[in-house]
């Protein structure tokens, strides 16, 4: 295993394999990804969740899939089982303003600049639904099943940020299929609502979100351009 900070390690194998995009935090850090605490409180969370769980302006969520060198997104139901929201127009500009007050904290944890951000999307999870291991710049190279290395399709996405949005579910747990804690666990991230985890992009950091049992499991992702330090 690679060391990649204090308490996370990450297979040899990965390591070794062309990524073209591979940056890395920080080695003498605790963990390569941050949590950012209490990005939205609990009053806005009520009120968010109350305008979600009535909105009917959903969309199946797609996956990429290269057609004879062409990407396009298509649903499959193997791979993500979720429904898109809008954001609801009122919690925009604090979503906005929150970001900001933050951002330094993440340019300075990742030693990065940000440029430009996808929309933010409200992802909804019911009962069943999940989202199969990805990499969210890079498409998987399978060989006989084997994985032998990553094509770059998001050049400039660095970060993803993921909001997290409710707590009344189960299952659902945010999985880093390729870090591993000191005891040799898988890394399992399951936060309160209300806060954040930023990653990058990258294949290193590739991730799955676990079958949902029961509940709702509502997050808010998005997808950051930045320029490297
Ligand atoms: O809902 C999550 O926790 C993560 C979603 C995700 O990985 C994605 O949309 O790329
Ligand atoms: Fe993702």
């Amino acid at each position: 295993m690679y060391q990649i900070s204090n308490k996370i390690y990450c297979p040899k194998d990965i390591m070794q394999l062309e990524l073209p995009t591979k940056l890395l935090p920080n080695p003498y850090y605790e963990y390569p990804f941050l949590v950012i605490k209490d990005f939205f409180s609990k009053e806005n969370l009520e009120q968010l969740n109350e305008i979600l769980r009535v909105d009917d302006d959903v969309e199946q969520a797609k996956v990429r899939k290269k057609d004879i060198n062409i990407i396009n997104r298509k649903i499959d139901k193997s791979i993500r089982e979720t429904k898109i929201h809008k954001l609801p127009k009122e919690y925009i500009n604090l979503y906005k303003k929150q970001f900001i007050f933050f951002q330094k904290k993440i340019e300075d944890y990742f030693c990065l600049a940000l440029t430009t951000s996808t929309k933010p999307q409200v992802l909804e999870y019911t009962k069943g639904s999940f989202y199969k291991a990805h990499s969210d710049d890079s498409n998987m190279i399978l060989k006989d099943n084997k994985l032998v290395g990553f094509t770059t399709v998001a050049h400039q996405r660095r970060v993803t940020t993921v909001l997290f949005l409710s707590d009344d579910y189960t299952g659902g747990e945010l999985v880093f299929n390729y870090l591993y804690d000191e005891n040799k666990q898988v890394v399992k991230l399951r936060v309160n609502s209300g806060d954040m985890v930023v990653f990058l992009s990258n294949p290193v950091f590739t991730h799955e979100v676990l079958e949902v049992t029961s509940g709702n499991r509502f997050t808010l992702v998005q997808w950051h351009d930045a320029i490297i330090n």
